[in-house]
């Protein structure tokens, strides 16, 4: 069991910590990126976030919260000894971070190796990214999503799409080279806009046929090549639900690793009170349609996804915490409390 290993649980962002060691920080995350050998040596003293076919690997902690152990590399290199397996698995892990104790993360996918025998050398479980993302929380979702998302790159991008030749990872992950086309490949996000569309009083959310039954969330669509945000969301909510946008505000944004990454830009918007009609466009979307004050705020009262047995009325529940529909949403409502005080 992990109880003979040093198990570091990832620290809590600082957001008050002093500017000088966060440049110090980057500065030497920057180099651990460039330089392969400053990047192995870091290695040797880092932290492992590890996966089985990208599902991330979290631990329950003693107080019943789920949690992700970040493995000293050192005690990692004593499983792969016990289960006689080669040590150079380890130089297989991409760089993902450095913790305010200066300790470089890695992700690593320990797919090759019997995931049962991980688990119990581990103490942990490996669990769906998907899933994670509800029992996780703080800064832990993001950095697993991160961590994730790196390792999906490298493992569906090992071909030059010039020469169709095998391409080179750095040491740290950071990019893919072709020694034929000399191409140099750095890890890609797709640009998403997502925006709750508000008419005033009530706000618009959709569903996709493969939602979970009751799940609905803000809408949002791919950027297409050359588009600004706000040409973007105009043009998905005029395709999806056939309705023009009056305003809309950014709001924020965050990465998002499903199915492949996403760069998720989040918007508030309105359309004029008399202009809500909606028309569904079927291919896209199951359903969508305007909800109360209420009704939102009796979803974001639930503790865990309802069960919505088939046959009846579903309860609605919206996208987890961590997600940034799920961000919009509580803004919207914190918005509505204000308007009305
Ligand atoms: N974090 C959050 O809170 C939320 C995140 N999302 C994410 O936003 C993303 C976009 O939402 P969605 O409504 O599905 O988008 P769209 O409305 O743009 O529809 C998706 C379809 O667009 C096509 N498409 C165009 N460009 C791309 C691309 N670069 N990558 C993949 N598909 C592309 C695909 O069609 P085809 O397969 O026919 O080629 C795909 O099925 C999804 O990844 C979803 O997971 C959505 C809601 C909430
Ligand atoms: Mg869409």
């Amino acid at each position: 069991m992990l109880k003979s290993l040093r198990t570091l649980f990832w620290p809590k962002t600082v957001l008050t910590r002093s500017s000088s060691s966060y440049v110090a920080r980057i500065r030497y995350l920057m180099r651990l990126k460039e330089d392969d050998e400053a990047c192995l040596e870091a290695m040797r003293s880092g932290s492992l976030l590890l996966y089985h076919t990208l599902a991330p690997l979290l631990q329950k902690s003693p107080s019943g919260l789920f949690q992700l152990p970040a493995i000293n590399t050192s005690d990692f290199k004593g499983i792969l000894d016990k289960l006689g397996k080669n040590r150079a698995l380890v130089n297989e892990s991409v760089l993902i971070g450095c913790t305010e104790e200066d300790v470089a993360q890695f992700s690593l996918d320990v797919g090759a190796l019997d995931k049962s025998e991980m688990e119990r050398l581990c103490g942990g479980v490996f669990i769906d990214l998907r899933k994670a993302f509800f029992l996780l929380r703080g800064t832990e979702a993001p950095l697993v999503a991160r961590g994730q998302a790196l390792l999906r790159w490298h493992q569906t991008h090992g071909f030059c799409s010039a020469s169709g030749h095998p391409s080179f990872r750095n040491q740290s992950g950071s990019q893919r080279v072709c020694h034929s086309s000399g191409h140099t490949y750095y890890p890609k996000m797709s640009p998403v806009v997502i925006a709750l569309v508000s008419d005033g009083s009530r706000c618009l959310l959709g569903r996709q046929a493969t939602f979970p039954r009751g799940m609905y969330s803000a809408l949002a669509g791919f950027c297409d090549m050359g588009e600004t945000i706000e040409e973007t969301l105009r043009r998905e909510i005029a395709e999806e639900v056939g309705l023009e946008l009056e305003s809309l505000r950014v709001a924020g944004s965050q990465h998002w690793p499903f199915p492949q990454s996403s760069f998720m830009v989040a918007c508030h918007a309105t359309v004029a009170p008399s202009n809500t009609q909606v028309s569904v466009d079927l291919e896209e979307l199951e359903d969508a349609r305007w909800f109360t004050l209420q009704e939102v705020q009796e979803a974001l009262r639930l503790k865990k996804p309802p069960r919505n047995p088939e046959g009846e009325t579903p309860t609605l529940w919206l996208p987890p915490r961590y997600a940034i529909a799920h961000q919009l949403v509580r803004e919207w409502v914190q918005q509505q409390i204000g308007a009305h005080e």
